[in-house]
């Protein structure tokens, strides 16, 4: 089996750190040609992921090319990937494509499984996804994922080939569960970055998370998720790391938003594009999502803060 990452991002860098440290020989591409050299001759992506020493059987590369595993993790940010593949997909026609990202298409509403299914239809797509900051898997600390894929017997094959010493992952065949609780939970952590910056407090946050989790399974379910798999690492694992640590990036845009501070637009937050595209959903009805749509409507500037916590006290009292 050989491995692959597209995206020399902190995830991809550490996913192939992981992988290779396990034995298995892995592929790193990066789209510049400056940082891929900068990465071999320095055995370090210093750009993303500074401090932890590529192995030996890491190869780096910028040639697209030169990327033939039968195995692809596709880790570059969501709102990329349509168009990434639309450009490289015919490459991938065969094998499988593990998408190493979290969120919902802007443009299409599709999850990355079912944009990876659209542009490479002969492929096996499938999502690696829960609670992971890149620096702990790439530091080699214990961390457990969801490896999630229709096809079960694919599913095995990946669970096997990518899990290492000290990343576990467990399997399902609900890539719809696992790849709207790593999505949703971004919103969420949004939400909760923004509760604590503008001062309203821890349990503010509990409250926000709790309820949070609720329309998270209020839209998984809707949209055909097995409960469990919101309960398991993608959906409840991620919502806690995320809404709950400042390593986050989702959870510190909405820290420096809550504090009115400016944030690195140069960091990858996938919430915000997330609560647009869910937003979207909300409003057609498919299912109630109250704390989503206010993160959507104070990232467009239609509301102020104040204004969005006004709204979420005034709902109607209801059953929890
Ligand atoms: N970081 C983390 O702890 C974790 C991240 N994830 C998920 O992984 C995904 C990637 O995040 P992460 O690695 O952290 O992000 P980073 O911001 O660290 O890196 C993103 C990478 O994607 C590359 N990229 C962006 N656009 C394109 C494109 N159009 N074509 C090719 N490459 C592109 C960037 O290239 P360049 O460097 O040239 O800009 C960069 O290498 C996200 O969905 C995130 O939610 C999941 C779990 C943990
Ligand atoms: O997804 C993550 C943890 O599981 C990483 O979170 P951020 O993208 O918010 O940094």
């Amino acid at each position: 089996m050989s491995v692959a990452v597209l995206g020399a991002g902190a995830f991809g860098t550490a996913l192939a750190i992981t992988i290779a440290r396990g034995g298995t020989p892995v592929t790193l591409w990066a789209r510049s040609a400056t940082h891929a050299e900068e990465m071999a001759n320095t055995r370090q992506n210093s750009r993303r992921l500074p401090g932890v020493e590529l192995p030996e059987n890491v190869t780096v590369t910028a040639e697209i090319g030169a990327m033939s595993a039968n195995t692809l993790l596709l880790a570059i940010p969501m709102q990329q990937i349509a168009g990434f593949l639309a450009k490289n997909g015919h490459r991938f026609a065969s094998g499988a494509i593990v998408a190493c990202c979290k969120g919902v298409d802007l443009e299409t509403g599709l999850g990355p499984t079912a944009t990876i299914s659209a542009a490479c239809p002969g492929a096996v797509s499938a999502i690696l996804t829960g609670p992971s900051f890149a620096i702990d898997i790439a530091r080699g600390l214990p961390t457990a994922l969801t490896l999630a894929c229709r096809d079960e017997a694919a599913a095995r094959r990946l669970q096997s080939t990518l899990s290492t010493e000290t990343l576990r992952l467990y399997r399902t065949t609900d890539t719809t569960g696992a790849e709207l609780g790593g999505a949703l939970k971004n919103v969420i952590a949004i939400a909760c970055g923004v509760t604590i910056g503008a001062g309203l407090g821890e349990s503010a946050r509990a409250a926000v998370m709790t309820r949070g989790f609720a329309e998270m399974q209020r839209l998984a379910r809707q949209l055909g998720a097995q409960p469990e798999t919101l309960s398991g690492l993608s959906g409840f694992g991620d919502l806690a790391l995320t809404c709950t640590s400042e390593k986050s990036r989702n959870f510190s845009f909405g820290l420096a938003l809550g504090r009115a501070e400016t944030f690195d637009a140069g960091k990858t937050v996938e919430g915000a594009a997330t609560a647009r595209a869910v937003a979207r959903l909300a409003r057609q009805n498919v299912a109630e999502m109250p704390i989503t749509s206010v993160v959507a409507s104070v990232l467009e500037n239609r509301i102020t803060i104040r204004e969005a916590v006004e709204a979420l006290l005034s709902r109607p009292l209801k059953e929890e």
